[in-house]
């Protein structure tokens, strides 16, 4: 029965479902269930005594309607009991058959049933939602004038969006008015005028709440059918306050949906949302793995300071590919875009993060969805987003948060039917997360990364940072950023800060000095390190500032170029290995962490102060950060040596650029004076055509009129000799000007 509105703006004025319409959705429903002769057609019993009956929620006053719960083997949505509008929708969005998700909880959503659902990325969720919700307010003739009957919400705002599109498509044949409710948008006053008018709100739970706090009148007290998509994720501590102030201003009598590949089963969690006695559907349980069978993944074991060197080489491997690389921070994402772009590797490059003004965000997304490019994200894109073409590649380039994480992130490739690979990239420390993976039914191979295809950009990096200032802080905070996202994470069984070559990491980003970092004590710190695992020590002076990166082989074919750059040989993943290194790291993490209070200074790299020795000399400001004990002298003077090193290898790098820059200026200008050259000639053709007779004259004429153009004053002036008046010579004096100005410049 549908609630009776407190608000008389709420009254049921025009019946939404006509008669004829009512007879047809009996009809569909009759078709599959035959009634029992001489019974009352709106009564349908089962087709078999042992299918469940699930008795449709009363959608007229008088009727009450019956629902086989046993549809679960219907493969065509025509063939399910649901509004000839809704079908027709699903016809016009070439939706024909169901996919597993939707076969098994249709039968379920329909009866008015919560349900909880779980089912592989890009298995086809969100249809699984909107039609209930269709049908929903279809079935309670809801209109206008009924206010908000549904509200569907998402965790981000490019989900939203998507989610939005996919009812609009499907839901065009009714009469419900929809509206997209996210941050970030600008006309919120406007969205405030007519929130009250809408029937079904997709929104981010930010903006709702916004709008139960603002907005004059605001009202859900009918609200028929709740969807939290991505549900696991709205459920997460970070939506924790949000979304119990939202579920606090709902009616409890409703319906609930809850879906995501990764689902929630915590008591706490379904309480908070007063389900009543949900169905959990899943369908992972009846599959072998968690992820597409159709997608194929790897990780790598790549030390933290060859990371850029492998996403970089990476993409020159994969030129014709669609790509989507995970990184952890906005910070890093801004700086690996930035960066990359200016070293231009032969492939449009995009980014999103967000920090991003919500218009470019979703600009760059829609972008992304038509265009073969490189998109460099944070997991704002990690989960729901479906890129219309198909991604080729999903490369994490950082270890994703956990094991949900890992799944939404590939979950971007290999949707619906196409195939996709994704690739891990792992420091050495993070390797326990693959045993994770597994355990989870998520197949993940071990490969070795061709070294031999390693292109280095730390070098060209930092000659970047020395040529554009603002890249060097964008590197800090990068940097910074990326460290404390690790000290932040939860897991502190594949995640341990202490286990990073921070200084290396530093020289990878292109920075001359490590920025502070406020590790207590930095001599405990090494001591703890060496007692716990070995690190992946790669030498300072061994990171070259190369000046150059080789370009990949125009004439190897694609798959010549993946194949020779990922798969030299591969590995299945090797317990035995694994819980060997697990050995060395015993210790748990989290109590060194807490003994050293570990703190990062985001505010004032030590890079930016000038420190001066006893004779004047400047001191970069690492060596002043080493000094962190008073007998650390030797310490001193090592950390100050890598530093002048490092310093050195890039002021030797600069100039050597700059030789090169001048050198290709010098040749832009040779150039340039030779085709001013051939222009004189040519104008000196064309006068002497109309009058060859005239010599001495006809020179003095042509420089005028080659002059004249040049200097709108009229004043003649030689553009290379100043101070030689162009008309005081000939045309011959002055091609040989020419001529011995370019053997002395190539001299
Ligand atoms: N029955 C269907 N017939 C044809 N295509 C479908 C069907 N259902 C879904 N799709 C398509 O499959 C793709 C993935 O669907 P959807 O985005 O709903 O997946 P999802 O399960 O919600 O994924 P994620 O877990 O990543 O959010 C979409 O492109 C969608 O159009």
């Amino acid at each position: 029965m549908k609630p009776k509105s407190k608000n008389p703006k709420f009254t049921r004025k025009k019946k939404w479902v006509s008669e004829v319409e009512e007879i047809e959705l009996l009809e569909s429903w009759i078709e599959y269930g035959k009634p029992d002769s001489g019974s009352n057609p709106l009564s349908i019993k089962p087709l078999s005594k042992d299918a469940p009956i699930g008795k449709l929620e009363d959608n007229d006053d008088e009727n009450s309607l019956l629902l086989f719960s046993s549809y679960g083997g219907c493969k065509k949505f025509v063939q399910y009991p649901i509004s000839q509008k809704t079908k027709d929708g699903l016809a016009e969005g070439k939706f024909k058959v169901t996919t597993d998700i939707q076969r098994a909880s249709l039968p379920h959503t329909l009866c008015g049933r919560d349900i909880l659902g779980a089912a592989k990325t890009g298995s086809g969720k969100t249809l699984a939602f909107i039609i209930p919700v269709l049908e929903k307010l279809y079935r309670a003739r809801w209109g206008p004038e009924d206010g908000v009957g549904c509200i569907i919400i998402t965790p981000t705002r490019e989900l939203a969006g998507q989610i939005f599109d996919v009812l609009n498509l499907v839901g065009k044949r009714h009469g419900f008015s929809a509206g997209l409710l996210i941050g970030g948008r600008k006309d919120v006053e406007v969205e405030k005028e007519s929130v009250n008018d809408l029937n079904i709100l997709v929104c981010t739970p930010g903006r709702l709440l916004q709008h139960m706090d603002e907005t004059q009148n605001f009202d859900c007290s009918q609200l028929q059918i709740l969807v939290l998509d991505e549900a696991d994720r709205i459920l997460d501590v970070g939506f924790k306050q949000a979304l119990n102030a939202i579920i606090s201003q709902l009616p409890k009598k409703r319906q609930t949906l809850l879906f995501s590949a990764t689902q929630t089963k915590s008591i706490q969690d379904l309480a908070r949302l007063s389900l009543k006695d949900p169905e959990y559907i899943s369908v992972h349980k009846e599959h072998v793995t968690a992820t597409p069978s159709r997608l194929q993944q790897t990780a790598m074991i790549v030390p933290l300071d060859q990371k850029l060197d492998m996403l970089w080489s990476f993409i020159k491997a994969h030129l014709n590919s669609k790509i989507l690389v995970f990184l952890s921070t906005c910070k890093q994402v801004k700086f690996v875009f930035e960066a990359f772009k200016k070293l231009r590797p032969g492939i449009p490059l995009t980014c999103l993060h967000g920090r991003m003004k919500q218009e470019v965000r979703m600009v760059i997304y829609s972008q992304f969805c038509e265009k073969r490019t490189v998109l460099f994200s944070t997991d704002v894109a990690s989960r729901g987003l479906d890129f219309n073409k198909a991604v080729d590649w999903v490369v994490q380039v950082d270890c994703p948060d956990d094991t949900a994480s890992y799944i939404h992130r590939v979950g971007r490739t290999a949707r619906y039917h196409s195939g996709g690979r994704s690739v891990l990239f792992l420091t050495p420390s993070e390797e326990v997360i693959l045993q994770k993976l597994q355990s989870a039914k998520v197949p993940v191979q071990l490969i070795k990364a061709n070294t031999k295809r390693l292109q280095s950009v730390s070098g060209l990096l930092g000659s970047l940072l020395v040529k554009y200032p603002s890249m060097q802080a964008l590197a800090e905070r990068a940097f910074i950023t990326y460290l404390r996202s690790i000290h932040k994470q939860r897991d502190k069984e594949v995640f341990d800060v202490m286990k990073l070559p921070i200084e290396e990491f530093s020289a990878s980003l292109g920075l001359p000095m490590t920025p502070k970092v406020r590790f207590l004590d930095r001599k405990s710190r090494a001591g703890t390190v060496s007692e716990k695992a070995p690190q992946p020590k790669i030498a300072v002076e061994n990171i070259e500032a190369k000046t150059s990166i080789e370009l990949a082989d125009p004439n190897q074919s694609k798959e010549e170029m993946e194949k020779a750059f990922l798969f030299e040989k591969e590995t299945e993943i090797d317990e035995e290995r694994i819980g060997a290194e697990n050995g060395l790291t015993a210790v748990p993490a989290t109590r060194i962490l807490k003994k050293k209070k570990l703190k990062i200074n985001v505010h004032r790299p030590v890079g930016t102060r000038v420190v001066f020795d006893e004779e004047g000399n400047t001191l970069p400001p690492l060596a002043a950060f080493a000094n962190t004990d008073n007998t650390g002298c030797g310490k001193d003077l090592v950390e100050h040596d890598i530093v002048q090193d490092r310093y050195e290898k890039l002021r030797e790098d600069m100039k050597n650029r700059d030789k090169e820059d001048k050198e290709l200026h010098k040749k832009r200008l040779e150039k340039m004076r030779l085709k001013e050259k051939m222009k004189r000639r040519r104008a000196a053709e064309v006068l002497s055509g109309s009058d060859d007779e005239e010599t001495e004259d006809r020179s003095t004429k042509k420089s005028k009129i080659y002059f004249d153009s040049d200097n709108e004053d009229g004043e003649k002036e030689n553009k290379y000799e100043p101070g030689i008046k162009a008309d005081s010579i000939s045309l011959a004096e002055q091609e040989a000007l020419a001529l011995n100005l370019l053997s002395s410049m190539h001299s």
